[in-house]
């Protein structure tokens, strides 16, 4: 890979130890990807951010380095809501640990707010075409799908290192011809709402890493593009996707149609439904906002849930920056009994493990919420899910 006389002089450590190791990151990744050079980026977005899941040897090599990021950066969800963290069950010591884990990643100059959906928050919103360097899988997928900007699913170190030096190695889907799509997938019944997250769950286990190329009959929202992406993401390992006549970058290119052909019946996406049905009314808590929510889905919500008391744990996960945005609805949504949880979720807050069963609407959550959180997922529309956490059951 080519280097410049001055990522030269970075990886020979003229400018300390942290922007050496920082550097060998990139440098070592865009060797293993046959990277020509590192490329600017506008962005990063640092994964690895909760204690349950980096633990003390995170938190240490966090502490360890020094000196300030050079692009505007930002945090993954954390294991706590930073400020409520006691309500959520939170125990002293994580709470602490959490604690140093920010101030750590703070004193590198990144912004302590702790997102998945950082494409809400001034300062981080991307135009097509854009390179940044993010790691959430579910925030990989909008950026790359929704919004047409370019960026690998980083992990938290080559995220972290992106931010330090301002760059990438340019591979993988910062180049056009990893952006084109591998697969057609044909999904001719209508779908609403937390269908599209099914729709992901299923879709996701046959695509794997490809790039699909979705012909929808029903007409997806912003919203429902988030949903079919996450779930993609986890069930599968997709980072981009395209939706004929939808997303902006598929009108724009030139490719040949995959020889490939799914077709994804209206039955396989209900499956995901049945197959958790026999828990309805059985969870101890519901939980919504994975990935976190938009300004929409706060509104949707607070409109199901109004003159509603709630009778079980409901947790309605966003980030900082809407919630403050849009604080009428959050206390809306709180007279319910809700919780509006920010800085975290429902897969890497440990608060999760206190309890036995939950119902979200999110392709994502379901996939992961049974194996990091150890307790039975039930699979359910924003509707059902709040009709349960009214439920006395
Ligand atoms: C599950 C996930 O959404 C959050 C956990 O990631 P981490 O603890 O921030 O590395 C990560 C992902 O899918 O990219
Ligand atoms: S809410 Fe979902 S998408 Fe966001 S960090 Fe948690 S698991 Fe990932």
């Amino acid at each position: 890979m080519h280097l410049t006389k001055e990522e030269e002089k970075i990886m020979q450590g003229e400018y300390g130890l942290t922007l050496e190791k920082a550097m060998e990151i990139l440098v070592a990744l865009g060797d293993i990807y046959g990277a020509d050079e590192l490329i600017p980026i506008k962005s990063a977005q640092v994964a690895g951010v909760s204690y349950k899941t980096i633990g003390d040897a995170g938190l240490e090599w966090i502490s360890s380095l020094e000196g300030k990021v050079r692009v505007p950066s930002i945090l993954n969800p954390a294991g706590m809501d930073l400020e409520k963290w006691s309500e959520m069950g939170i125990s002293q010591n994580f709470a602490r640990k959490q604690n140093e884990i920010i101030r750590a990643y703070e004193n590198l100059g990144i912004r302590t707010e702790c997102t998945c959906t950082p494409y809400y928050l001034k300062g981080f919103h991307l135009n097509m075409g854009d390179h940044v360097a993010w790691s959430e899988s579910s925030a990989v997928s909008y950026a790359n799908s929704v919004i047409g900007a370019r960026t690998n699913r980083e992990g938290g170190p080559s995220a972290l290192s992106a931010a330090l030096i301002g760059k990438t190695a340019n591979y993988g889907f910062h180049l056009d011809e990893n952006r084109v799509p591998s697969v057609s997938v044909n999904v001719e019944s209508d779908l609403k709402g937390s269908d599209y997250g099914a729709l992901g769950y299923v879709a996701g286990k046959l695509i794997s890493n490809r790039v699909p190329l979705f012909f929808l009959s029903s007409k997806p929202e912003p919203d429902d593009l988030k949903s079919l992406g996450a779930a993609m993401a986890a069930s599968g390992s997709v980072a981009l996707y395209h939706v004929d006549g939808v997303t902006p970058e598929i009108g724009h290119m030139h490719f040949e149609m995959p020889d490939e052909n799914i077709t994804i019946e209206k039955e396989q996406i209900q499956e995901v439904y049945d197959s958790t049905s026999e828990l309805r009314s059985r969870c101890d808590i519901v939980a919504i906002g994975c990935p976190h929510c938009s300004p929409g889905e706060l509104e949707e919500i607070a409109d199901l849930l109004e003159g509603r008391r709630l009778k079980k744990e409901l947790w309605i996960c966003v980030s900082r920056e809407v919630a403050e945005r849009y604080s009428h609805i959050v206390d809306m949504i709180e007279e319910s009994g809700a919780k509006v949880m920010c800085d975290t979720c429902m897969v890497v807050s440990p608060a999760s493990e206190n309890y036995e069963c939950m119902a979200v609407n999110s392709g994502k959550a379901f996939n992961y919420v049974p194996g990091m959180c150890r307790l039975k997922a039930r699979y359910a529309s924003i509707e059902e899910c709040i009709e349960e956490a009214g439920d006395s059951n």
